[in-house]
């Protein structure tokens, strides 16, 4: 047997790993399932009903997977690869040789060329930890020859926790609570550390019930009622938050955190009962370097609503005004493109495992790509990869900020909107962390709101394949009516050199104007380049130009698509192209048009976009 198989971990593509068919997720309660040992498993094969008992012997391993070589109880070597469990590969430490742990329902495969058995495990529920000291559960799946006979005093185990804690070590902070726990369940105080360590982890769901358990145990109300605020608002339950904060005050009203928390609580239930939302604020905060912005989530006159060729979407409850915001929500998952592999599983994970079951009902509900499948019930506590990365696939939103670094998110309520480009609403981003939708035109009660997946701008071939990647096809009257026209890919490679061609001549969109002559409708190309020349003029101090092509696109782009094409900035350079030459009347007038397109809240939350129009308004 070669163990030498560890030292080569492969590098594959994240795609190659979220990708596989074989990525299994027990779904079958621990006590259902039976102990199997190694020997008695065929590669490859799936052992549904089974369990096997581990302890790791090789030091972790991490690339793509964290990569460990283990023993079972007859002793005989195996790899096992656990993916998705951390975003962090680096992170080793958290299975480190001596870790015991059981595998439900293992996936086993053979290593050909190490003839050895491997086993990959996708889904992080798939696995329970074993405390060595913990006799009972040791000898209950048959592994007591592992149990390690430790320290029976809770204070011993609480003494080396707080150690860990301190150090920022908050996992392992908690697995030691637990141990001393067990060993004296009656002390409120342990119960209140492991809920403050779950805090730092953003295991709320965990923190929460540490807390209750704590004040039940009789430990100090005003850290046990404080803690459960600060979880429930983590599960962003806010009236739950703010209920807590107010009971400390009501014993303790010199808790000058609880007043502050109990203010930050109370704004979140007023954005998500009346949408107020301070965008000012959001926006400025969303500058920062990976903002995690503060919001509720909030959802206006619209309800989901089976829509007939398009699975579930959106509809308007009532009559809704031009510019009315529809809806807020906060990523529910997020990951950089600097953390490759870009994967929100581990964070997912993290999410579904709250106590009413509602967050993983919400996830799991959401489109996953088999309109064949039905989306059946998940356990609670169980994180299915296989479906949560097909979710993902469907769902995530791609954002790039201006450094060209792009990020996915997962939003939840967004999730249900089906695609339009010439959509009646209009998504824009704070960060990516925050999605908000407003409408881009009047809509009537029962009527379906879309908005754009991608600029409109998106050459008509390019966007047939996006939706394909979907599952979908476009039947909107911008995708009819440029599939209809023969001119529309010679456009496209038009003004692609056209591009190259005004970076060196600075000249006039003529041609382009020409392929327009039989269509009068959507010349969005031609508004492009007039853009684009604009600008080029612009730089140069050549303002009677670009004021020309500006006006020009102006005109072209007021259509149903004008806020996906952003108008506003548009009024924008054109309020920066009229001061300069003293035509302050237009500068103004184009000021106001930009303020009325751009979807801000108010004119200071306007002034903070575009703080050098603040003398034109
Ligand atoms: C983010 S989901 C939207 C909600 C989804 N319709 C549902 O039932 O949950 C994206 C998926 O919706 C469907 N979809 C979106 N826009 C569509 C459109 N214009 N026509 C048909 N299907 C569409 C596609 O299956 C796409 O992959």
């Amino acid at each position: 047997m070669d163990t030498n198989a560890l030292v080569n971990v492969k590098k594959v593509s994240s795609e190659t790993i979220v990708n596989s068919d074989e990525i299994h997720s027990c779904k079958t309660p621990m006590e259902e399932l039976k102990s199997i040992k190694l020997c008695d498993m065929k590669v490859p094969m799936i052992y549904k009903g089974n369990y096997l008992v581990c302890k790791v012997v090789k030091n972790p391993l991490a690339r793509i997977c964290t990569r460990v070589g283990i023993h079972d109880l007859n002793d005989n070597f195996a790899i096992v690869d656990l993916y998705n469990f951390r975003y962090n590969l680096d992170d080793v430490e958290w299975i480190s040789p001596g870790t015991i742990f059981i595998i439900k329902e293992p996936c086993v495969r053979d290593v050909l060329k190490y003839e050895l058995k491997a086993i990959d495990i996708f889904s992080p529920t798939d696995v329970i930890f074993v405390d060595p000291a913990d006799a009972e559960f040791l000898d209950k799946i048959g592994a007591k020859k592992w149990y390690e006979s430790m320290s029976k005093d809770a204070e011993v185990w609480k003494n080396e926790a707080n150690e860990f804690f301190k150090d920022g070590k908050y996992e392992k902070a908690i697995f030691l609570y637990e141990r001393a726990i067990r060993c004296n369940p009656e002390n409120p105080i342990l119960y209140l550390n492991k809920s403050m360590a779950c805090l730092k982890t953003g295991a709320f769901y965990m923190a929460y019930e540490a807390a209750k358990h704590g004040l039940e145990k009789g430990g100090d109300r005003e850290k046990a009622l404080y803690r459960m605020g600060q979880a429930a608002y983590g599960m962003r339950e806010w009236k739950k938050a703010a209920d807590h904060f107010l009971e400390v005050l009501k014993e303790f009203p010199a808790n000058e955190f609880a007043s502050k928390e109990l203010k930050r609580a109370t704004s979140r239930l007023t954005e998500e009962r009346n949408g107020k939302f301070d965008f000012k604020s959001i926006f400025v905060e969303s500058k920062k370097e990976k903002a995690e912005l503060d919001v509720a989530d909030y959802k206006g006159p619209i309800e989901i609503a089976n829509i007939p060729g398009k699975g579930r979407g959106m509809i308007a409850t009532k009559d809704i005004k031009e510019g009315t915001l529809l809806a807020v929500s906060k990523s529910f998952a997020s990951a950089y493109e600097q953390d490759l592999p870009v994967n929100l599983i581990p964070e997912i994970s993290e999410q579904v495992l709250t106590p009413t079951n509602v967050k993983a009902k919400e996830l799991y509900d959401l489109y996953s790509g088999d309109d064949n499948v039905p989306n059946d019930e998940i356990p609670f506590g169980i994180v299915d990869a296989f479906r949560i990365k097909n979710i993902c696939r469907f769902n995530c939103f791609g954002f790039q900020d201006k450094d060209g670094q792009n990020s996915f998110y997962l939003h939840i309520p967004s999730s249900y909107f089906n695609h339009s480009c010439l959509g009646n609403a209009f998504n824009s981003f704070y960060g990516g962390n925050v999605m908000v939708i407003h409408a881009a035109a009047d809509i009537k009660k029962g009527e379906e709101i879309c908005f754009s997946y991608g600029s409109p701008y998106t050459a008509y071939l390019e966007r047939k394949k996006k939706f394909e990647k979907w599952k979908f096809q476009c039947d909107c009257k911008l995708c009819e009516t440029d599939a209809n026209d023969k001119l529309c890919s010679k456009r496209d490679q038009m003004f692609e050199e056209f591009e190259e061609y005004v970076k060196a001549n600075k000249n006039d969109p003529q041609k382009i104007r020409e392929t327009y002559v039989k269509r009068s409708k959507f010349q969005l190309t031609l508004s492009r380049m007039l853009v684009s020349l604009a600008s080029l003029h612009s730089d140069i101090g050549n303002f009677s130009t670009a004021i020309q092509y500006l006006e020009e696109a102006l005109t072209l782009m007021d259509g149903p698509f004008k806020y996906g094409l952003n108008i506003s900035q548009t009024c924008v350079n054109l309020a920066l192209c009229y001061a300069p030459i003293l035509n302050i009347q237009k500068a103004k007038e184009m000021t106001k048009k930009a303020f009325k397109y751009s979807l801000c809240t108010d004119l200071d939350h306007f002034k903070t976009l575009f703080p050098y129009l603040s003398v034109l308004i």
